[in-house]
């Protein structure tokens, strides 16, 4: 799916009315089957581009074309249509507590079943084969019938990523995927997600905290600070000059250093057995 913002800017309905605009003045393309990372300090309106583009959060002033139509002028209709085609996963997946992870994972069926399927499936769920795949390529094979409250804060974290998987909407747009996942399983479900959407052709747009991995796995990087684009670049040209103005004042959350230093030495710690 394509994504075109023209001047856009954004606010959030909570707003007090003398706030500025959560996004000012975007301008942005994002093309069919273009994976592309969100990166910025909080609070710099990732969340928000990500409701935006998901026709979640209106723009009170210009314009957003999903694949050339304007959610918000096709009518509430047109709007669902659209919105059934595109996956908006929030950091926390909101998972019901007692349900099982099948369950939980098939929910991204719904758009394609009838309503009658999609009730059965609370009682006896449907193409569970298709949740034990997506599970098993996420190292959670062995959850599928496991309750979801049961679940640690990462396992819940990739069963929001398997929704994705097992869905086929043509645009993800995902939150921070990675923020409960250890280094080695954050770098492994990123490049399930990249991989399965270069295949099917789905639109990527993640944001990201971890500066280091969007650059290293991304080929476009969008610095967003303060609601205002700050540069939309090839990962290449990201430069630590860049970086540090995107992060100015806040470089406590650029945890990650831009070039592998040398592992650290690590003295022995000497243990006492009583
Ligand atoms: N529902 C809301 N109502 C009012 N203001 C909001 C709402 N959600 C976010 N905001 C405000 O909008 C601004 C951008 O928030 P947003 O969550 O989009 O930033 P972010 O870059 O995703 O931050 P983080 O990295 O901390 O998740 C912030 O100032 C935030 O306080």
């Amino acid at each position: 799916m394509q994504i075109e913002l023209s001047a856009v800017h954004a606010r959030h309905p909570a707003l007090r009315p003398e706030a500025p605009d959560t996004l000012r003045g975007l301008d942005l393309r994002i093309g069919a089957g273009e994976a592309v990372a969100l990166i910025g300090p909080s609070g710099a309106g990732k969340t928000s581009l990500l409701q935006l583009m998901g026709a979640a959060l209106p723009p009170c002033q210009g314009r957003l074309l999903l694949d050339g139509q304007d959610p918000w002028r096709s009518g509430a209709a047109g709007l669902r249509a659209l919105r059934r085609q595109l996956l908006l996963a929030p950091q926390t997946p909101p998972l019901p507590p007692r349900q099982r992870v099948v369950t939980a994972v098939l929910a991204a069926r719904l758009p394609q079943w009838s309503l009658a399927r999609s009730l059965m499936s609370l009682l006896r769920p449907q193409e569970p084969e298709r949740a034990l795949a997506a599970l098993e390529a996420l190292g959670l094979g062995d959850k599928l019938w496991e309750r979801v409250d049961r679940l640690s804060g990462g396992e819940r974290q990739r069963v929001g990523l398997a929704r994705a998987l097992v869905g086929e909407a043509r645009l993800w747009l995902v939150d921070e995927p990675l923020s409960a996942l250890d280094p080695t399983r954050a770098a492994e479900a990123l490049e399930l997600l990249l991989r399965t959407a270069r295949a099917r052709g789905v639109t990527l747009v993640a944001s990201l905290h971890h500066v280091e991995l969007a650059l290293r796995s991304f080929t476009r990087v969008i610095g967003l600070r303060e609601g205002e684009l700050m540069f939309d670049r090839p990962a290449a040209e990201v430069s630590p000059a860049l970086l540090s103005a995107l992060y100015a004042q806040h470089e406590s959350e650029l945890l990650q250093p831009l070039a592998s230093p040398e592992p650290p030495v690590v003295a022995p710690v000497p243990l006492t057995c009583r």
